[in-house]
């Protein structure tokens, strides 16, 4: 037994209870306390934005403005490079991260801003140098893209609308809203749905050597597969006769002419631009003059926001002013190809019947 000074006039109890009781009389008070430091606002661990005339808010606006996305894409690259070592599954979760960024950024920014459906998509076509046209145009002030895949028109259609508005990040008047999702040039729900949407929409494909294209496809996947077969068998039914398998994904996209054929069906031709990814590598500011041209923007995107990384073999980006080092695309843009015989590559090149059959898709080899 102890002698308890608060309980003194009651009861004599074993200290213990007596303890039990303040401890929590005690938990109790403080919670009081921190309830009512709650309730008069200093308990907040959300920054409270200022709105006042003088406030920051407008001039943050502006200011994001000035910087155009430059400084978004620079952060953007720094994250490609990040969580490039995580595989390709990379592309979307760092779409994704730049997604939380974009409308976590315009949500503190100027009211006029809103989400708008994408005006123009980059459709394709996968491996095709997609990632860096995003990247590129996204140098642009008056293009808000979304960094992820959102996939809408081929997997997540029955969200609906609203959830891939939703997606995008706010932009104002001037602006056009974009995204990309390579798989939606060779989905054959794809064309209908985009044109349901809007028939204005512009499509830019991506399109590249598709025997490269095909190998790049290959190494993607073997990358996280590597005991996959040789690509030489995967592509041939045959290889003596010459008997290419069609049905290999691999070789499947690189038809363009075939799936020109389904969005034809819905678009005009002049509603298309096929980008060549060769010259997005050789020539990316000439390339991005027509981009700009086809979106009816200004060209502000030139050469002096490329700068040839010789030790990558690809132009990164750079900011025109100052000396800031040059952001590239991370390591799963631009793996080593596996060595393939050349008269493997000739024989896929002079492939079969149904592409010959096809509308013809004639990209200009780069100028040397
Ligand atoms: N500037 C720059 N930096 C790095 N890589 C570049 C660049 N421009 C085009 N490429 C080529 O882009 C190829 C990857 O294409 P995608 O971005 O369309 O791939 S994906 O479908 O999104 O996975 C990628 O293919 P691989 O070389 O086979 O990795 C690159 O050749």
């Amino acid at each position: 037994m102890e002698y308890s000074p608060i309980l003194h006039s009651l009861h004599v109890v074993p200290s213990s209870h007596v303890k039990n009781k303040l401890f929590v009389f005690c938990i109790m008070l403080s919670l009081w306390v921190y309830m009512i430091y709650c309730c008069v606002g200093y308990c907040s661990t959300v920054p409270i934005l200022t709105y006042g005339p003088a406030g920051g808010r407008e001039g943050d606006a502006a200011a994001d403005h000035r910087e155009t996305s430059l400084g978004a894409s620079r952060d953007l690259l720094n994250n490609e490079n990040d969580l490039d070592s995580r595989g390709e599954e990379w592309d979307e979760m760092r779409g994704e991260a730049k997604a939380l960024d974009d409308n976590a950024m315009s949500g503190s920014l100027n009211e006029s801003e809103s989400k708008k459906l994408p005006q123009a998509i980059i459709i394709g076509v996968k491996k095709g140098g997609t990632r860096a046209l995003l990247e590129f145009l996204r140098l642009h002030p008056d293009i808000r893209a979304v960094g992820a895949e959102p996939h809408f028109f081929d997997r997540n259609y029955d969200k609906g609308l609203e959830w891939y508005r939703e997606l995008m990040p706010k932009s104002s008047e001037g602006q056009l809203t974009m995204e990309k999702t390579p798989s939606y040039y060779v989905t054959k729900e794809v064309p209908a749905r985009i044109y349901t949407m809007s028939k204005d929409t512009k499509l830019i494909v991506v399109v590249r050597d598709p025997v490269t294209r095909a190998i790049s496809d290959y190494t993607q996947t073997r990358s996280k597969k590597p005991d996959i077969p040789s690509f030489e068998s995967l592509t041939f039914k045959n290889m003596s006769a010459g008997l290419i398998d069609t049905t290999w994904s691999a070789v499947q996209i690189g038809m363009y002419a075939k799936h020109l054929e389904r969005w034809l069906q819905h678009f005009p031709m002049e509603q298309l631009l096929f980008v060549s990814g060769e010259r997005l590598i050789s020539d990316p500011a000439g390339e991005m003059a027509r981009v700009q041209d086809f979106l009816g923007l200004r060209r502000v995107v030139t050469e002096k926001h490329f700068h040839f990384n010789p030790a990558k073999g690809f132009p990164c980006l750079k900011r025109p002013e100052g000396n800031s080092k040059p952001h590239c695309l991370g390591k799963t843009k631009g793996r080593t190809h596996p060595n393939i015989d050349p008269q493997v590559s000739n024989k896929v090149h002079n492939r079969d019947a149904p592409v010959r059959s096809g509308p013809r898709l004639t990209i200009e080899k780069p100028v040397t």
